[in-house]
């Protein structure tokens, strides 16, 4: 680990930089480096590749941005070390060739790092060769139209998401043989199974005596993964928090848990929205579905003018994302609240400074993303809260001790009394629910996507679904009924709603409609079809019932085993002439006949099975 020595002052940075970096870092508003700075910008500006790893909001992109711009000046305007050289001496970059690369696991963090590169080359002057940057990221505009804009601007750093500058890089027209400094940000996240093999290729693409730098607030979990990105003789540099003792967080920020039961988690986020003072927000959901769901239901039933909801995940396309982004962070404090209802998608890196609380419903399923989302807040030495349920009356509260395992230290915090609120917010929340099928549909969705996100938990015998308050998540899910699952099973006997009812008493499910008109006609001429089907099929049942009585009473009890044989093929014959007969104006009688015969069967050997709740 490297040493810092004296000051933080920009003075005492171990390195020269170009006039203009220097320019740009004091104009912009950084009065001294922070440790991970002073650490990185020399090594990684020099001849060194890094593994860095240091707390969230600590500073890491400028501590790559410089030295990538550094490097990128040498190119293009000379090296500091040279005899001035005359710019127009200097061999210019090829067509098609690039120089810098910089990957980032998702679209809003590489839109993000491509901000303080263009505000850092604001600084630049106008008479010096300009650096160009292009943003890579899927659905933002396809392969072609990027490769238009890369040959005609002939851009210099390309700050992308894998799949997209994989493809973009397959293109002939264009060529990595120039590239002098590659990046990987949120390393850990892109040496996991989900990107390793896109990274592996691009890096593979690169020369070899590029530059390497890998950083993140968890490197540590990528693993021997990091030997594979082709650095050589890497300098680790690990900066951890120094005001606490147990150091993976920064000093600055303040992690708490609460027990909650889960039919009051709703009803408790919404009353610490309400109570307690912040200027922004960001709420973590588990699944896409779940976001989706409590943002539409919030629009509807929250009356606080003093609050607004802005809704981010990864089934919305770049666009939007990116938008909604823009919007949270431009925000004025001074007149609202603001709430980022969000996925892991927003986790890593996202870096908005008025962000002073960070609400977690659930931890996520991967341990490491838990610093990541609690590091949305507390950022470069600001205060911050994160606070996080866990659910009450399961083992959930181990995660305590396995975050200290981790060097994660938490505070215990009481949660909030909700007792008139939440029984009020429940019946509105019915309400919402009965007016329209449609929703009632949706929350199902989103509830059993919320269980299988819980049976993806790392810390399987932490989260255990055995254990979970199945009728409690339910509930806070809004449903009038559960659907039929396999993990109904863990729900003991004594507590199981009859017919999985969580409203009493129940409603008609062939009268709850849709409040779309045109999705209710045709859910009524289904249902229509259904009831006359069914009644046929059990007229059906009731001859072949009759029948079988009929000639199981003549039967002889001693018969041999070919008596036996001749006598079933008889019958076989039998039935299917009286059904053949009975439905001779039906297409596919055979197949329906065997059916009735498989369903006749089935119900037989079912009868203890339970019942289906085949309407949700
Ligand atoms: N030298 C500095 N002085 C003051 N503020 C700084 C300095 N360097 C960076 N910052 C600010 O600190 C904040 C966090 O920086 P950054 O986003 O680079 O953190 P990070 O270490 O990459 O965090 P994460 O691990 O969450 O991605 C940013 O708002 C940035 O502008």
């Amino acid at each position: 680990m490297e040493k810092r020595s004296g000051s933080l002052s920009w003075d005492n940075l171990k390195c020269e930089l170009h006039p203009w970096i220097k320019e740009a870092i004091k104009s912009l508003g950084y009065p001294t480096m922070t440790p991970v700075q002073a650490s990185t910008i020399p090594l990684f500006s020099g001849n060194k590749d890094v593994v860095v790893e240091s707390v969230t909001g600590s500073g890491k992109t400028l501590a790559f941005v410089i030295p990538v711009l550094q490097k990128i000046s040498n190119r293009l305007h000379g090296s500091l070390d040279q005899i001035k050289e005359e710019e127009s001496d200097i061999e210019p970059v090829k067509k098609g060739h690039m120089l810098g690369i910089i990957i980032s696991p998702t679209r809003e963090l590489a839109n993000q790092i491509q901000l303080v590169f263009d505000k850092v080359l604001e600084y630049l002057p106008e008479d010096k060769k300009q650096i160009k940057t292009q943003l890579l990221v899927g659905s933002l505009s396809s392969v072609r139209e990027d490769l238009d804009h890369f040959r005609k601007h002939g851009s210099h750093i390309l700050i992308a998401t894998p799949g997209r500058i994989l493809d973009f890089l397959s293109s002939q027209y264009v060529k990595t043989n120039s590239v002098e400094i590659a990046v990987l940000d949120e390393a850990d996240k892109l040496l996991d199974m989900s990107f390793e093999k896109d990274v592996m290729n691009i890096l593979k693409r690169l020369p070899k005596q590029r530059r390497t730098g890998l950083f993140s607030a968890t490197l540590s979990a990528a693993g021997d993964s990091i030997f594979r990105t082709g650095m050589s003789n890497p300098v680790k540099v690990a900066v951890k928090s120094k005001a606490t003792h147990l150091n993976s967080a920064p000093a600055s920020l303040n992690i708490s848990y609460m027990l909650v039961s889960p039919e009051r988690k709703i009803t408790t986020l919404l009353k610490l929205l309400q109570d307690y003072k912040y200027q922004k927000c960001i709420v973590y959901f588990p699944t896409c579905a779940s976001v989706k769901y409590f943002y539409s239901v919030f629009q509807r039933l929250v009356n606080d003018s003093g609050l607004e909801f802005f809704s981010l995940h990864g089934q919305l396309s770049t666009q939007p994302r990116l938008k909604t982004l823009q919007k949270f962070t431009e925000g004025d404090i001074n007149i609202g609240k603001y709430v980022l209802m969000t996925t892991d998608v927003a986790a890593r890196g996202i870096d908005v400074p008025d962000v002073d609380l960070v609400i977690q419903l659930d931890p996520p399923t991967d341990p490491d993303v838990f610093l990541h989302r609690c590091g949305r807040t507390g950022r470069a030495n600001k205060v911050g809260q994160a606070i996080f349920m866990l659910n009450e009356n399961s083992r959930e509260e181990d995660y305590i001790d396995f975050l200290e395992v981790k060097g994660v230290v938490v505070k215990d915090m009481k949660a909030p009394e909700v007792n008139t609120s939440h029984d009020k917010f429940q019946e509105n929340f019915r309400k919402h629910v009965l007016e329209d099928r449609a929703r009632h549909e949706i929350a199902v969705k989103a509830y059993v996507g919320f269980v299988r996100y819980y049976s993806k938990h790392v810390a399987s015998s932490i989260f255990r679904l055995q254990s979970l308050d199945y009728l409690g998540i339910a509930k806070m899910y809004g449903l009038i009924r559960l659907p039929k699952m396999p993990e109904t099973k863990y729900i003991p006997n004594e507590l199981m709603p009859e017919d999985g009812w969580l409203i009493d008493p129940p409603i008609d499910m062939d009268t709850y409609s849709y409040a779309d008109k045109a999705k209710e006609e045709s859910r009524l001429t289904n249902l229509q079809l259904e009831k006359e089907k069914k009644a046929k099929d059990a007229k059906t049942r009731k001859l072949l019932k009759v029948k079988n009585e009929a000639w199981s009473s003549k039967t002889e009890k001693k018969e041999t085993k070919q008596q036996r044989r001749e006598k079933s093929k008889r019958k076989r014959e039998a039935i299917e002439k009286q059904i053949m007969e009975e439905s001779s104006d039906d297409e596919g009688t055979e197949t329906d006949w065997k059916e009735l015969v498989q369903m006749n069967k089935k119900s037989k050997t079912n009868n203890n099975v339970q019942g289906s709740f085949d309407d949700l």
